[in-house]
């Protein structure tokens, strides 16, 4: 199911973040979505998700779609086992009695959130506690945890800054490996680097709008110093 967004507007407080943007991630495409501090990005994902409320514009996840997102904290309850944390997508599926406890979790919910871990490549360290796993390892079960919501937008903010190069690079590789797989999938990069190697597409943000959405292989330096140049902050409306 694609993701589509047209249009979109946000302002905080009189000050416009978001000015207008469209972003198309169909299924099978990896979108890394780059920009400088403060452009907008975080807030153009959370408003799909309904973290943010948008002021105007449309967002759709094509048919019966649902979006579910990772972040760069990666929120996993580290005493639990990294099964757990993956059923815990699930939870707003369940009855309410099944929901409260680990020990009520339904076999088919285990088995699907296996599933899930196999898709990330850790189903053999389902059954040890998430905080004990590698910073990689955890956003890979965060990652799950997004798999099991039956998602079929991924939107990823920042999902490596917090990995090291060879984890950040794994993690990259894993949401390409998803697209791949049918899914739409855009996450928020700071590294332009893993974008060019690993993007189908690069969209970036300045200001708050779309200035660049082609190939990878299309951005030049002079995109990227554009896109990183220092913001010009426009003042609320008077
Ligand atoms: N809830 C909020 N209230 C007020 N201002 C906000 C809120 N959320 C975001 N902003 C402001 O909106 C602007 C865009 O923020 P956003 O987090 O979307 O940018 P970003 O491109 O993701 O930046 P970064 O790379 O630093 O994460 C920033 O100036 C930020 O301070």
């Amino acid at each position: 199911m694609s993701l589509h967004i047209r249009g979109l507007r946000k302002a905080f407080d009189g000050r416009t973040v978001l000015d207008g943007v469209d972003l198309e991630v169909v299924p099978g495409e990896f979108v890394a979505v780059l920009g400088a501090n403060g452009s907008g990005k975080s807030t153009a994902l959370r408003c799909v998700v309904g973290l943010d409320r948008p002021d105007a514009g449309e967002i759709s996840v094509g048919g019966t779609g649902r979006a579910a997102m990772v972040f760069q904290r990666i929120h996993l309850v580290g005493r639990r086992t990294a099964l757990d944390n993956v059923c815990a997508g699930a939870l707003g599926r369940l009855p309410l009695g099944r929901s409260l406890s680990p020990l009520l979790f339904p076999r088919t919910l285990r088995e699907e959130a296996m599933a899930c871990l196999d898709r990330v490549g850790l189903a053999d360290r389902a059954a040890e506690r998430a905080g004990r796993l590698s910073g990689g390892q955890q956003q890979r079960v965060a990652i799950a945890r997004a798999l099991c919501q039956q998602a079929t937008v991924v939107l990823a903010d920042e999902p490596v800054s917090a990995l090291d190069p060879s984890a950040a690079e794994q993690v990259v590789a894993l949401l390409k490996d998803l697209a791949a797989g049918g899914l739409a999938v855009a996450a928020v990069l700071h590294q332009p680097d893993l974008a060019r190697r690993h993007a189908d597409r690069v969209v970036g943000l300045a200001g708050g709008r779309v200035a660049f959405d082609a190939p990878p292989a299309a951005l030049t330096d002079a995109d990227l110093t554009t896109l990183y140049a220092p913001m010009t902050i426009r003042e609320p409306a008077r």
